[in-house]
């Protein structure tokens, strides 16, 4: 990505980096799957403040702030209290989007989708106590999901530029259902869940020399991601831009 503080920032251009963020979400659930379930890395461990899920991604946030990850306002951390600050200094890239609704942050929300409907989706039931690596390959769903979901934040500040007037009234009444019926494109909608599908198969095939294509045997459910999207990413994308919008005059 890293294009968003542009300013040839336009829907067009934001909807292909949704489009190449698909990519990265479906790697990455391919590569979770690899795992089972692997349980005991989420349970509350004595001696770690909480799960080794949980020190791991903080441990890997806190290394990823130094080293500056969280200066782009595209990022945003799973544990954000407490982070150390980045040992090189900001970019001075422009500010696209309005300050109230660039702090935005729905990580934990997204955190708890991924553990109570996506991974029992997308992992065997099990335990091969992998579970360093089995961590890491959950940080990299997580934070390509919410890349993508966090991207609200400038579809809805280009739709807002796009139509200043319709967008204001909703705001001025602070009326959501106004809003998400104005930020909403079904089609839109509708083809991003064919295409994921699609591509999970493409990505999710064995690919051997033999002339009998491996067909029906994806590392990931095509259709799990569909549903992942219809009903949580898109979602959970609308939410945030209505967030957005919210705040967009204060
Ligand atoms: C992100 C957009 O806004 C809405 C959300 C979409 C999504 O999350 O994929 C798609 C279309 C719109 O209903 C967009 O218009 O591209």
């Amino acid at each position: 990505m890293g294009n968003c503080s542009d300013d040839v920032l336009n829907l067009d251009s934001l909807r292909k980096s949704l489009v190449r963020e698909e990519d990265t979400i479906i790697f990455s659930l391919i590569e979770r799957a690899k795992y089972p379930v692997n349980s005991p890395l989420y349970d509350e461990r004595p001696g770690f403040s909480g799960s080794l899920f949980e020190f791991f991604v903080k441990e890997s946030e806190a290394v990823q702030a130094k080293a500056g990850r969280y200066l782009s306002v595209e990022e945003n951390a799973f544990f954000p209290d407490n982070l150390p600050p980045s040992l090189l200094p900001p970019r001075g890239s422009q500010q696209v989007l309005h300050p109230r609704g660039a702090s935005i942050n729905i990580n934990e929300q997204i955190l708890n989708m991924y553990h109570k409907k996506l991974l029992p989706l997308i992992t065997s039931d099990g335990d091969d106590g992998n579970y360093a690596i089995t961590a890491d390959r959950d940080l990299d769903c997580l934070q390509a999901l919410s890349r993508r979901i966090h991207l609200g934040k400038f579809v809805a500040e280009i739709k807002f530029r796009e139509s200043p007037q319709d967008y204001t009234r909703a705001i001025l009444a602070q009326d959501k259902d106004a809003l998400m019926k104005l930020l909403t494109f079904e089609s839109v909608e509708e083809m991003i869940k064919k295409r994921v599908e699609k591509k999970a198969m493409v990505f999710g095939q064995d690919v051997d020399l033999s002339e009998n294509d491996n067909v029906g045997n994806y590392k990931v459910n095509p259709s799990v991601v569909s549903r992942l999207y219809g009903e949580w990413v898109i979602p959970l994308t609308k939410f945030v831009e209505v967030e957005y919008l919210l705040c967009r005059l204060d």
